[in-house]
């Protein structure tokens, strides 16, 4: 990890149908700075602003106020330079074509050479584990197999920041456990940048150098816990007495910010 910016968030704020009588703040003076090379999870209470933030980030929401940089440049400079990556809780692969066709398109969407392209492809389905199933049809793969070819096609334009938005939320537990490990591994070779939605505590603890905990009307940023367990984290952090600390400490963090939102 370097201490240079990736993402610099400051006092931005986000209404939605700012005129209307429907008018909801979903964030409100959120200050964040995530470095080169961190993994930050987004964790709070349902409607606390996570999806907004993330989308703000990407520049697929305006923020009403504030001022977002990515990489020293505005959102919308570094989404045109592809400096980020997506991936959503639906794999949103295309039934038609292959897995192959699939992580290639968005290096034919920008225009790059077939050969190249399928070369890129295969290797990040290589990083994925799976090269097997580069011929196969999203519909022929489990779940958790869908989400890494979504993983794959996100990385697919070697991206400088990967945003995540609840990427394991569909799948069962033993399938998420074992796809935050690989998630992990991917991390350690592409050095990207993670912004990761959860909603789960001992997810944001296994993943995290830092947990940014969010609080709900409106959206603001409630605390930050830095995750002081050593890398690579494997199936024993998840059983030693550290890691339970943390999750305890981000869980008492977490029920402070519910505390106070009910009593508003
Ligand atoms: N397009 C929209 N139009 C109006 N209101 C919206 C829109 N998108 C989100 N909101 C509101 O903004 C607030 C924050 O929503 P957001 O989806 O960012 O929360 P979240 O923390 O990601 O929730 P969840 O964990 O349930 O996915 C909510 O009150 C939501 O109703």
């Amino acid at each position: 990890m370097s201490n240079r910016v990736v993402i610099d968030v400051d006092n931005v704020d986000k209404v939605f149908d700012a005129s209307g009588k429907n008018s909801v703040a979903a964030l409100q003076g959120i200050d964040l700075t995530i470095d080169e090379g961190e993994f930050v999870s987004l964790l709070g209470p349902s409607g606390c602003g996570k999806s907004t933030l993330l989308r703000v980030m990407a520049d697929l929401t305006a923020s009403t106020s504030g001022r977002i940089e990515v990489n020293e440049k505005s959102a919308t400079q570094a989404r045109q330079d592809r400096d980020y990556g997506m991936v959503f809780q639906q794999p949103g692969l295309f039934e038609w074509r292959s897995v192959l066709r699939n992580v290639e398109l968005p290096l034919q969407v920008a225009g790059v050479a077939k050969e190249q392209r399928r070369q890129r492809a295969q290797k990040m389905l290589e990083l994925v584990h799976l090269s097997d199933f580069e011929r196969h049809f999203p519909w022929q793969l489990s779940g958790g197999m869908q989400q890494r070819v979504s993983i794959a096609r996100a990385l697919t334009s070697a991206p400088k920041i990967l945003l995540m938005d609840e990427p394991l939320g569909a799948l069962d537990e033993m399938n998420r456990e074992y796809l935050q490990s690989e998630l992990l591994r991917i991390w350690d070779s592409t050095k990207t940048t993670v912004v990761f939605v959860t909603h789960s505590i001992s997810e944001a603890v296994f993943l995290s150098s830092r947990v940014v905990i969010m609080s709900p009307r409106p959206g603001r940023v409630a605390g930050v816990v830095e995750v002081d367990l050593p890398y690579p984290r494997t199936a024993r952090t998840r059983t030693s007495p550290e890691f339970y600390d943390k999750v305890t400490e981000v869980r008492t963090a977490l029920h402070a910010v519910l505390a106070e939102t009910e009593t508003v």
